[in-house]
């Protein structure tokens, strides 16, 4: 035998009445099934009530769309004849009671509790005289003749050993089908109309299936199942296949309200199986819940959550070693109907805190400063301290008693993601860790358990691109083309979620399509900039964040001291941070670390070559940079290599801005700047702490040239055309080529415009590379070289990409 629960949608609508039927009819076995009101109907009755109490007339309309929505509902499922006929008189003369009950507390001005229990009953008195009718052979039963409810601190309790006798009585001969109306109850002693509480039809349908020893207990909703987290906050969640009683009364508990919690325990009990399925998607397996469920899976099972949480907080030397105290708070609680669904207590024992709903904070905060009034006043505890607007989380998954670490992983990703707890609580039976955060943080705290736990299908990285010129551009070309393959192999989800250039930004958790980027940034993009940037990226609080600059701004460099301080990585193209005051190169070094997040420039030296990298990976394993020796200007070695009697000085500066090697202002690159940035950052990072005015300079173009705008300089610059070719003519003769070269030897840094011959290293080095020489103490003989492409949109853009895969660190 089975017992069927449908909720309120499952009976809401044509289509889903009409799906309860094709389900209950295609069953073969004896069935009961249990239903809630039309979906909306008990809070309209509530409405109703309340508005015909306060004597607002405006109550007649509702209940005239009560009246609509059933009638129009008994003529639309059930065909015209005797059975429909039979079925409006019941349904008019409910409605006609309704009505006269609403008339009475309108002209009264009066709602009673008991008035008010009754007026909802008529919801599923209502539906279930409607789906008993529509499904073939099914005969009705009443449940508030076998509910029975006893009165407890002022809240009707269920007496399960007399309802179980009842039920037991009631259908000791079991119809094919049984309808029953869920959630209603009545008072043992007076007969009153009860109820189970909202959402009490799941327990209805639970407390059957115990007391008949049902074989399954099928609640049926609008959900494929239990889901690993609230799916409206989490895009990734899905459905999760088993869970054990106690996962699911976790997880229900708190948040997830696939089922009503008391429903649990009665099955639970009597090891019946509860299968949760979706009346709108009957072939999708749902999820079973049973007592021992799948343990080889992952850890955690599901997240859940509440965004109504105030942490109330007792502190006070008093309470130290004292007995009783904990009775005291949960005793006085209980008596005022308060509800704790978290209690964090240091084992110190000053102070404990115990999250209730934001609604019953202020109660609690009086009678617990009533309860310890004299402690209170003796100066042994401090009054009640109440911080609202607070969440829960809860891990729910009993395989986190045989994994080690989870805490650990837990608070870590936590931190690492700027995400402070408040509090936190884990029975030692292992199966739930819960922790409060502040409310603006639980999207981004699930979002950041989901990732990290593995419960998504892919590790997500939300990117913020700034700079979409000849890097960036090239960099979102690159990621687009390799984002399913990322995710498919990799499991890695690249997600684009903001895109900026010096006009125009664009932002979206969802992510951004990257296939018109420019053209959507031009249309729908607001305006940009760095105040903007700043406030939009931090006020999105996204987790796994990443700010990728790909600008040569220094407006924009100044925003990462922020960025690292939310816990947003930082990977840089632009190299003005790196190779600012060392001051703030080391304090940008040292948020990073602290905060658990990333601050890498690879392409900041060499553009895509590993030089950054090759560095630090000597120095953490102990070698010592002695010495280095490079060409670093891929636009400068361009030109020198290009620069022949047929192409002058000043095209080969336009060449080289054309090929995207030379920085938007190649002044930059001509003035030397760039090369000393560079330097600066290769002798910081192997150890030294260099400024950039600490580097000899030895230029090759006058200063003048340097004055005034970029215009200037492009009108100025042929002037030196002749010159060049002078010297170029004499060079050639000599067998010698310009290479720029950068040096660091015992903390000096050195950068000059060199001649070298055949035999020099640097000779051959062909267009825009650049090479690296580093001598060592273990590579001092023959030092090693790095020698590449040292410029260019694709090689920079992939340089750009590394970093940001190693932070994903897949
Ligand atoms: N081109 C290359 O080979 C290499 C370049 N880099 C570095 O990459 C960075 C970008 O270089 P390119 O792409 O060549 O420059 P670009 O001039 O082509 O692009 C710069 C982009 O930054 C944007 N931008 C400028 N100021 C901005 C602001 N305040 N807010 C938002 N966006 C702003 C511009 O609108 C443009 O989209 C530079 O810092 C450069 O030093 C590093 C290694 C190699
Ligand atoms: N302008 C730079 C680009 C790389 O950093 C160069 O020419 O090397």
């Amino acid at each position: 035998m089975k017992v069927l629960k449908f909720g309120g949608t499952s009976v809401g609508s044509v289509n889903s009445m009409l799906n309860v039927k094709k389900i209950v009819e295609a069953i073969d076995d004896k069935v009961i099934v249990v239903v809630s009101a039309l979906g909306g109907i008990t809070d309209k009755l509530i409405k109703t009530s309340n508005m015909a109490a306060s004597g607002d007339s405006g109550y007649e309309k509702e209940m005239k769309e009560i009246v609509n929505r059933h009638i129009e509902m008994v003529y639309t499922v059930i065909p015209a004849g005797e059975k429909r006929e039979l079925l409006l008189d019941c349904v008019n003369e409910l409605l006609s009671e309704l009505k006269d009950i609403f008339q009475g507390i309108y002209l009264i001005r009066d709602l009673s509790p008991k008035t008010s229990s009754t007026i909802v009953s008529y919801g599923e008195r209502l539906s279930s005289i409607i789906v008993a009718t529509l499904i073939d052979g099914a005969q009705w039963f009443d449940s508030r003749l076998f509910i029975k409810t006893e009165k407890k601190h002022n809240k009707h309790i269920l007496d399960s050993e007399l309802t179980n006798r009842l039920v037991r009585e009631t259908f000791r001969e079991i119809p094919r089908v049984s309808l029953v109306p869920g959630f209603i109850s009545s008072d043992k002693d007076t007969g009153e109309v009860t109820n189970l509480g909202r959402g009490g039809s799941d327990y209805t349908a639970s407390i059957i299936a115990a007391a008949l020893d049902a074989d399954v207990l099928e609640i049926w909703t609008d959900v494929d199942g239990f889901m690993t987290a609230d799916p409206r906050v989490i895009s990734t969640a899905y459905p999760i296949t088993e869970l054990s009683y106690v996962e699911a009364m976790e997880l229900c508990n708190f948040g997830a309200k696939v089922v009503y919690p008391p429903t649990i325990y009665p099955v639970c009990h009597k090891n019946i199986p509860i299968l949760i399925k979706n009346t709108f998607n009957p072939d999708a397996p749902g999820t079973i819940v049973k007592q021992e469920a799948d343990h080889s899976s992952k850890a955690i099972k599901g997240i859940s959550s509440i965004n109504d949480t105030c942490l109330i907080t007792m502190t006070g030397l008093g309470m130290v070693g004292v007995i009783g105290v904990n009775y005291r708070i949960f005793k006085t609680l209980a008596e005022n109907g308060i509800s704790v669904f978290l209690v964090s207590q240091a084992s110190s024992e000053n102070s404990t805190s115990i999250g209730v709903r934001n609604e019953d904070a202020a109660l609690a905060c009086k009678v617990l400063d009533e309860e310890f009034a004299k402690e209170i006043e003796m100066g042994e505890i401090s009054p009640m301290k109440a911080e609202g607007g607070l969440a829960t989380v809860a891990i729910v998954g009993e395989n986190m008693k045989h994994t080690p670490g989870i805490a650990g992983k837990l608070f870590g990703t936590l931190g690492r993601n700027g995400i402070n707890v408040i509090a936190c609580a884990q029975g030692a039976s292992e199966t739930n860790i819960s922790f409060v955060v502040e409310g603006g943080s639980l999207r981004k705290t699930l979002n950041v358990i989901h990732d990290s736990f593995f419960l998504s299908e892919y590790q997500v990285l939300n990117l913020f691109i700034c700079g979409i010129g000849t890097v960036g551009h090239s960099l979102i070309d690159q990621i687009h083309s390799q984002q399913e393959r990322l995710k498919q192999e990799r499991g890695l989800n690249l997600k684009i979620v903001g895109i900026a250039n010096g006009h125009k930004a664009m932002f979206t958790r969802a992510g951004i399509d990257l296939t018109n980027y420019r053209e959507e940034l031009e249309e729908k993009g607001m305006p940009s900039s760095t105040q903007v940037l700043h406030d939009e990226i931090i006020g999105m609080n996204i987790f796994n964040s990443v700010f990728v600059d790909c600008t040569a701004s220094e407006e924009i460099a100044s925003l990462y001291k922020d960025f690292l301080g939310h816990n947003i990585s930082v990977v840089a193209a632009n190299k003005i941070a790196a190779s600012s005051d060392y001051e703030i190169y080391a304090e940008l070094k040292r948020i990073a670390r602290h905060r658990g997040v990333k601050f890498l420039f690879e392409t900041n030296v060499g553009a895509g070559l590993p030089v950054i990298n090759t560095i630090n990976d000597l120095i953490n394993s102990g070698d010592k940079i002695l010495k280095i020796e490079a060409v670093l200007s891929g636009t400068l070695n361009y030109i020198f290599n290009e620069i022949s009697a047929d192409v002058p000085l000043s095209q080969t500066i336009r060449n080289a801005k054309e090929q995207g090697y030379s920085e938007p202002d190649p002044r930059i690159d001509l003035s030397g700047t760039d090369v000393v940035r560079k330097l600066v950052i290769l002798a910081r990072e192997a150890g030294y702490c260099l400024n950039q005015e600490d580097v000899e300079k030895h230029l090759f173009i006058p200063d003048s040239f340097f004055e005034g705008s970029l215009d200037d300089f492009w009108r100025k610059i042929p002037s030196l055309d002749a010159d060049f070719e002078a010297r170029r003519k004499v060079l050639e003769r000599e067998g010698k080529r310009w290479r720029f070269v950068a040096r660091f030897e015992g903390g000096k840094g050195v950068v000059e415009l060199v001649e070298v011959d055949r035999h020099h290293p640097f000779y051959e080095l062909a267009g825009s590379n650049n090479i690296i020489l580093l001598t060592t103490e273990r590579y001092n003989e023959y030092p090693m070289l790095i020698q590449g492409y040292g410029a260019g949109a694709s090689v920079t853009a992939a340089g750009v990409f590394a970093d940001i895969m190693s932070i994903a660190n897949i």
